[in-house]
């Protein structure tokens, strides 16, 4: 076969990454392709809302007052708002931002370096692509991802350089906070403070690092970064690289997310809601996107060992007053079922309601 010709062939048959960074960054772009049209028919309520913030110091204080009324804060925000900012967790700004920049030179690699991680299938260990699932995707969302498995076993994309010592050192800090949020939450439920840690085997926790990437849009109005869902696992840590962008949904309205650079935002994900038989809610929240500048986001979701089947804790249920309202589910089974299918509000936890 001649030169050119395989070339050709090789090109028709690489797979597409079609990222949304290289679609913004093409100068005539003024409108956005009809696929990445989003309609929802749900009316629009946008306010503004102090979201609770837990100062994590406290966790750890001496003072058995202290740490009663920071478990008590935590079980309001738990119950009331189902996410809540953190500060004083003692993870350092610098880190922070080093992370941040990571994915930011992610994503400014080329289609090639990328395509490296695009991943065969949605529990491959390091993945990168754009939308959520694009193969069932009804509408494309304007956003591009990398999601790598970071604990149990810690992968990390190849390159960029550097990638690999930032990720690995800032998923171990985050994991850290993430166990004493759970140990305080434990509490707050009523449940002895290692009840969670040793039901859901945190020591090896399923840590997963999704790094989402939204470029300026010509058409905010029109695209959605995520839309409406809730999270697998049990907590989210997320920091991203401005405000402007993620939307809570409380009460039927939608809450916009502010924090100061040096928060980490949290919220409640599925697996709470179902160990804790309903009491703590997974919140559903999405991303929205601006015309003016690139978002990055960073969620590091926690969750049980991946081999774990999560059922409402037996110390929170009993058959008369709090019958149980989930089926068991191997977290494993959970995770695949929800990133096979469209990202839908609530509705992988939907089909494990009794
Ligand atoms: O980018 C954000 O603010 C939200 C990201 C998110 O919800 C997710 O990755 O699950
Ligand atoms: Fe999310």
């Amino acid at each position: 076969m001649a030169a050119t010709s395989q070339a050709h062939a090789e090109t028709a048959f690489r797979p597409k990454l079609g990222c949304v960074k290289d679609l913004a960054e093409s100068s005539d772009l003024t409108s956005i392709p009809s696929k990445y049209a989003y309609y929802d028919n749900d009316i629009e309520v946008i306010v503004e809302r102090q979201i609770p913030t837990i100062d994590f110091s406290l966790l750890n204080s001496t003072f058995p007052d202290q740490r009663a009324k920071v478990i008590q804060e935590l079980r309001e925000a738990c119950k009331e708002w189902g996410f809540f900012l953190v500060i004083n967790h003692g993870i350092p700004e610098s880190l922070m931002e080093r992370m941040l920049d990571m994915c930011k030179d992610f994503f400014d690699q080329t289609e090639e370096e990328k395509l490296k991680c695009s991943g065969e299938h949605v529990l491959a260990p390091i993945r990168s692509g754009t939308s959520f699932n694009a193969s069932v995707d009804k509408v494309f969302f304007w956003r591009d991802f990398l999601k790598v498995w970071v604990h149990p076993q810690f992968h990390s994309p190849p390159t960029p350089a550097g990638f690999s010592e930032i990720s690995l050192e800032y998923c171990k800090r985050t994991r850290q906070v993430a166990r004493e949020l759970i140990k305080g939450i434990s509490e707050s439920l009523g449940l002895e403070e290692h009840y969670i840690d040793k039901a859901m085997d945190l020591e090896s926790c399923f840590q997963i690092l999704v790094a989402n990437l939204y470029p300026p849009c010509p058409q905010p109005e029109l695209a959605m970064g995520l839309p409406p869902h809730s999270d697998y696992g049990l907590l989210t840590l997320l920091i991203q690289s401005q405000n402007g962008g993620l939307q809570l949904n409380h009460n039927g309205k939608w809450v916009n997310v502010h924090a100061s650079p040096n928060t980490i935002i949290v919220n409640i994900a599925d697996h709470l809601e179902i160990l804790s038989n309903g009491k703590y809610k997974s919140v559903v929240h999405r991303a929205v996107v601006n015309n003016k500048a690139t978002r990055i986001s960073v969620g590091i979701a926690h969750g049980p060992n991946l081999e774990k089947v999560v059922t409402p804790a037996t110390e929170l249920v009993d058959n008369k007053n709090n019958p149980p309202l989930y089926h068991g589910i191997k977290y494993k089974e959970y995770l695949e079922l929800q990133q096979n299918n469209q990202l839908s509000g609530k509705s992988t936890l939907d089909r494990v309601r009794i």
